[in-house]
């Protein structure tokens, strides 16, 4: 069986606001995250990712459900693990007028970390030479950065990211995902929560879905691409209306989209070409749909009737 970095059974969490409303947060989660690799944590806004990530790191109770980091049952046995485990949940407060380096030094002190830690850490998130210059010269995914590398001074075998794209622009949401990835090829598992689907799905080597704190879908994204309609083709044809009777008699799901119609359910797309070709009706453009995680996302909160914002 693989290694599980995080397992939750049943996980429960509701609040009460102000107001003396309840609010369920997480309600009977099963999440489990394996050892090694990035795994992403996708959920629309409000669905729990945060309140999940605070209960396994102890900083908020469990109404009932039971959670394991690296099989020891948190947050009982939360002190035998917390050295394995590296959160970057809001950003440390760094020093602008000293350098990258400086700040790191100042905090591998702190922790007790060796020095010699520091050229290490500065390395794995690609600041390198930049580690010289001054922390308020940084970009903000620089920052971020140094952040992920304070975090990495303990050399910790569990990342946790609670979206850590927020607020940067496409080149320093480039920096972290190849910052993630880097870390997940090196063997380390990293946990990033987000709910920009399109951007986890290039760097995630497995993905659990969640909506209104449930879990909805989980696996290699592969497995959950793969768990929608199967192949959708868009396909340009003369006759628009015959073929598209012909194909829904062969049992296809077809939509009208423009000039073209949408077709889901072929074992692979030269089934439509030949289906239509035996009718005499020339096929005179083939494109095969790319699915990708959104609309995987969206068909199952549609089938929750959970929707994607609440
Ligand atoms: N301290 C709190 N008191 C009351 N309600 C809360 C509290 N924290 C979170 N909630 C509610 O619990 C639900 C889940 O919130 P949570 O922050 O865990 O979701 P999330 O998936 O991380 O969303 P986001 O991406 O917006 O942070 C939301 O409805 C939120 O309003």
């Amino acid at each position: 069986m693989t290694e599980l970095a995080i397992s939750t059974r049943g996980l429960r969490k509701t609040y009460r606001t102000r107001r003396g409303r309840r609010v369920v947060a997480v309600e009977g989660l099963d999440l489990d995250v394996p050892a090694g690799g990035v795994h992403g944590f996708l959920g629309p806004n409000g669905s729990g990712k945060t309140t999940s990530i605070r209960m396994l790191l102890g900083l908020v109770r469990a109404d009932a459900g039971t959670m394991t980091v690296f099989g020891e049952p948190v947050p009982r046995r939360l002190p035998a693990v917390v050295s394995r485990v590296g959160a970057i949940v809001e950003s440390p407060k760094f020093f602008p007028a000293f350098t990258g380096r400086k700040n790191l030094e100042l905090l591998a002190d702190a922790i007790g970390a060796p020095r010699g830690r520091v050229g290490e850490v500065l390395a794995e998130t690609s600041l390198g030479e930049r580690g010289k210059d001054k922390f308020r010269t940084y970009s903000l995914g620089m920052k971020q950065r140094l952040a992920i590398a304070a975090t990495l001074l303990k050399k910790p075998d569990l990342l946790i990211f609670d979206e850590p794209t927020n607020g940067l622009d496409p080149a320093g949401i480039r920096e972290i995902r190849e910052t993630m990835r880097d870390l997940g090829a090196q063997g380390r598992t990293v946990l990033v929560s987000s709910h920009i689907l399109a951007e986890v799905e290039q760097v995630a080597d497995t993905v659990s879905i969640i909506g209104h704190g449930r879990l909805l879908a989980s696996g290699t994204v592969a497995e959950v691409l793969g768990s929608s309609t199967g192949t959708t083709v868009k396909v340009a044809v003369d006759n628009l209306q015959e073929a598209a009777r012909i194909l829904t008699e062969a049992g296809l799901k077809v939509r009208s989209e423009g000039n073209h119609l949408l077709v889901d359910g072929a074992q692979e797309p030269a089934e439509v070409t030949r289906r239509l070709a035996r009718r005499e009706l020339y096929v005179s453009e083939l494109v095969p749909v790319r699915v990708d995680l959104e609309s995987v996302f969206l068909q199952l909160t549609a089938d929750e009737g959970l929707g994607g914002h609440r």
